[in-house]
């Protein structure tokens, strides 16, 4: 069985969504199970649906407006109005009106979920609704039965033993099974879901559990570049690149491909192709045992918007573990992700996403213990493979305020120009 996943970008029109429908047509009219996120940027527009609802807003009835009109005038340019889809459509919508008007609880994280799904909830229906229209035979099914997980909302940890059960339990591997990424049910049935950008990891999951043949990503890019085109003018395909090569960029932050797709793909040795669902005809990236890289040349992932932290101890000793442990406690305790590290003898530097705005609680709790200096709204660039010009590359971006240099991998932090 194949697994095939197309992301939001892929499924934002009505003409992508025929685009996609050709491709599961042409590439995976049998066996292929397709996984599908929210169309466009229907995640942030239920994000904002959220907000509205939490804080009890007087915008909410426009904000949900704006969702339902947004798939009804897409469904208008593929659907009849007599066709079974609109009557599936209008169930989800039915189901999201009664649990803003029924749901009592104050947890965000819990709401949160129940809300956010209905984006994956209405694009699959409609994806299965217009390969039904066009005469191709497929199942729907809701990814809540199959993927179970912890009840920690919002960032679910997969229940590996009960969710392979239940896959090869229920899935019709000879057919075209159409399901939603990202959302996933805890033993309550409540929804939950895997965090942000997580219908890869829902690929990787039923590939995983099936023991699929391979698993296609397909993307807006002709697959995995050598940096990201928003940020760099000039960049190639990567043709091949090996599981450790692709985890280590995805690492550091290469946000074409989700983290944690790739662990449970590479214990079973399942090939990862990253395709363009513009160009379906090219071959794009293979993500395999093998070769690390191919062609070998030096690739770039940028991460925006960080805080570098220099901390020293008041009277000059040194930064040792007992003081390194606690700043890391309390890095930990806020929420501040650690992008890169680097000790000398009195001071230690961390680059830091600030994710949840915690930063400043941080550096106050930490303030009379010790020297900080922080420098905000600074660029950490990672480049794996570099030679003498990539470096140079990087540092001619802006003021390069540290570098750290190891076997594969360097690091660069830049205060833009
Ligand atoms: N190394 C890279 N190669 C290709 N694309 C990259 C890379 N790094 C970042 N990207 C970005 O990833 C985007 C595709 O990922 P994403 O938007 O998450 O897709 P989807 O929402 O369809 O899953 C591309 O549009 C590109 O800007
Ligand atoms: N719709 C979810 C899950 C996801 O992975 O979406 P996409 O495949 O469009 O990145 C999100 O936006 O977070």
């Amino acid at each position: 069985m194949k697994i095939f996943k197309f992301g939001g970008a892929s499924v934002k029109d009505a003409e992508s969504v025929k685009n996609v429908a050709s491709i599961i047509k042409n590439e995976g009219a049998i066996d292929t199970l397709v996984v599908v996120s929210a169309m466009g940027k229907m995640t942030n527009a239920f994000e904002d649906v959220i907000d509205s609802y939490y804080h009890k807003k007087e915008d909410l009835p426009n904000k949900l407006n704006y969702i339902e009109e947004f798939h009804k005038d897409i469904m208008s340019s593929l659907f009849d109005k007599t066709d079974e889809v609109y009557k599936e459509v209008d169930v989800l919508f039915g189901e999201l009106g009664w649990f803003l008007a029924r749901n009592t609880s104050q947890r965000f994280n819990y709401v949160y979920d129940q809300i956010i799904c209905f984006g994956e909830l209405l694009s699959t229906r409609i994806v299965s609704g217009y390969l039904a229209k066009i005469g191709q035979e497929n199942v729907w099914f809701d990814v809540r039965n199959y993927i179970k997980t912890d009840s920690n909302y919002r960032d679910a940890k997969v229940d590996w033993d009960l969710t392979e059960e239940l896959i090869n339990k229920k899935v019709d591997t000879s057919k075209i099974n159409i399901t939603q990424g990202f959302i996933a049910a805890n033993d309550t049935e409540n929804t939950t879901t895997l965090g942000r950008e997580g219908s890869d990891y829902t690929a990787g999951i039923f590939a995983y559990c099936l023991s699929a043949e391979s698993v296609t990503i397909w993307k807006d890019v002709p697959g995995v570049l050598n940096a990201d085109p928003r940020v760099f003018s000039d960049t190639t395909l990567l043709e091949q690149i090996s599981y450790e090569e692709a985890i280590e960029m995805a690492f550091y932050g290469a946000s074409v491909i989700h983290p944690k797709t790739l662990q449970p793909i590479e214990r079973k040795e399942i090939p990862l192709l990253v395709r363009s669902f513009v160009n379906p005809k090219e071959k794009g990236t293979t993500v395999s045992k093998g070769t690390m890289l191919e062609p070998y040349i030096p690739c770039y992932i940028v991460k925006k918007n960080q805080i570098l932290v220099s901390i020293s101890a008041l009277d000059f000793s040194f930064m040792v573990e007992n003081n390194i442990s606690f700043i890391f406690q309390k890095l930990h305790d806020y929420q501040l992700k650690v992008n890169l590290i680097q000790n000398s003898a009195i001071s230690f530097s961390v680059c830091i996403d600030n994710k949840f705005n915690k930063f400043d609680e941080f550096h106050n709790e930490l303030n009379n213990q010790f020297k900080i200096d922080v420098q905000k709204n600074v660029d950490l660039y990672t480049i794996r493979h570099f030679d003498d010009s990539a470096i140079e590359l990087i540092e001619n971006k802006g003021e390069s305020l540290l570098t750290q240099v190891n076997k594969e991998t360097s690091q660069i932090v830049i205060k833009p120009n």
